[in-house]
């Protein structure tokens, strides 16, 4: 059975459509990256499964609602804010107060402490603390019960790259015992890495739900680069087979819908000389723009021209 089960969840504010009708799972064992551009909808779907939000749908945690659970911190951890906590209570305080009103020892707050690296400052007050030490404030609180459940938004927020790379690595592991990890984030290279399936959306709507790896196989960004001296023989072959063909500026062609054996194939077959054939695999990032263009909550007009990769 999938830990989380999504159906049919929907949310308005003042007639404006913020979550429409999304249904998803989130299996047990895997990372399931949400992402979205800005607005999109991901916090105010992550309240919703929690039921902290009003609105229309249901969300299944082991087949029962969240506010149905016996004792639901030793279900579901979530992180939603990135400093949910009293700013002069000192972080163990505050991890002893959440735990005793749950029914859990004080002994979970050191070892959750320990867990996100914080025991250096336990007796410090959040006051002072970063954003990034907020945030593992905030996943300690959520791991307090041993869930086998987390709702994570945007848990990287504030990090700096050690503490991007020490998150990953940690809910990679937490998801390797066989957790449930669903987790926000703006950082997609990271998410490339750290997760398995995706759920993406874009204006409150579903865009695309599934592995990662199927994801990022639909870009149209995925091509075989060829070089060849005889351009016009190999995209006339390319094109019989069912390629599409295009022309870069450096003079090589850009093929899509063909696969790199294949085109590696036929111009042997037909005695092709060729200088280059590779194959360019889409990044997570190129899929996403390409999926969720025209679904920004705020889009920029007139942008001044800029060329990657040309600067300094
Ligand atoms: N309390 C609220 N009152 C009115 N509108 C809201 C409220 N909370 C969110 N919205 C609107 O609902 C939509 C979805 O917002 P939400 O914060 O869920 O998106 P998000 O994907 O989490 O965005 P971001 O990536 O910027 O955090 C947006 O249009 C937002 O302006």
């Amino acid at each position: 059975m999938a830990t989380i089960s999504a159906r049919g969840l929907s949310k308005s504010y003042a007639g404006k459509p913020a979550v429409v009708d999304l249904s998803f799972d989130v299996e047990p064992g895997s990372v399931t990256g949400f992402l979205g551009p800005n607005g999109a909808g991901k916090s105010t779907t992550m309240r919703l499964m929690l039921g902290l939000d009003r609105g229309a749908g249901s969300t299944r945690f082991d087949g029962k609602a969240f506010t149905d659970l016996d004792q639901p911190m030793r279900h579901v951890g979530a992180l939603l804010e990135a400093k949910p906590f009293h700013p002069t209570r000192t972080a163990r305080n505050h991890l002893r107060m959440l735990a005793a009103a749950n029914g859990l020892g004080s002994k979970r707050v050191d070892e959750v402490l320990a867990m996100v690296g914080l025991v250096e400052v336990a007796r410090a007050k959040p006051k002072g603390f970063s954003l990034g030490m907020g945030q593992r404030l905030g996943l300690a609180g959520a791991l307090l019960g041993d869930p086998h459940t987390l709702i994570l938004d945007e848990p990287a927020n504030g990090l700096d790259p050690q503490g991007i790379q020490w998150m990953r690595l940690f809910l990679k592991s937490l998801a390797a015992e066989g957790r449930s990890v669903f987790v926000s984030s703006h950082l997609l290279s990271e998410m490339a890495l750290m997760a398995d399936h995706l759920v993406v959306i874009g204006k409150g709507a579903m865009i695309a739900s599934g592995p990662i790896a199927e994801f990022v196989r639909s870009s149209q960004q995925n091509a075989v680069i060829v070089r060849t001296p005889d351009v016009e023989a190999l995209a006339r072959l390319a094109q019989e087979h069912g390629g599409a063909v295009a022309r870069e500026d450096s003079g090589a062609l850009s093929i899509t819908g063909l696969a790199v054996e294949t085109l590696g194939d036929l111009a042997f077959e037909n005695r092709i000389r060729l200088h280059e054939l590779t194959a360019k695999v889409a990044t997570l990032e190129e899929a996403f723009l390409e999926r969720t263009a025209g679904a920004e909550e705020f889009q920029a007009q007139g942008l001044p021209p800029v060329t990657e990769g040309g600067a300094g």
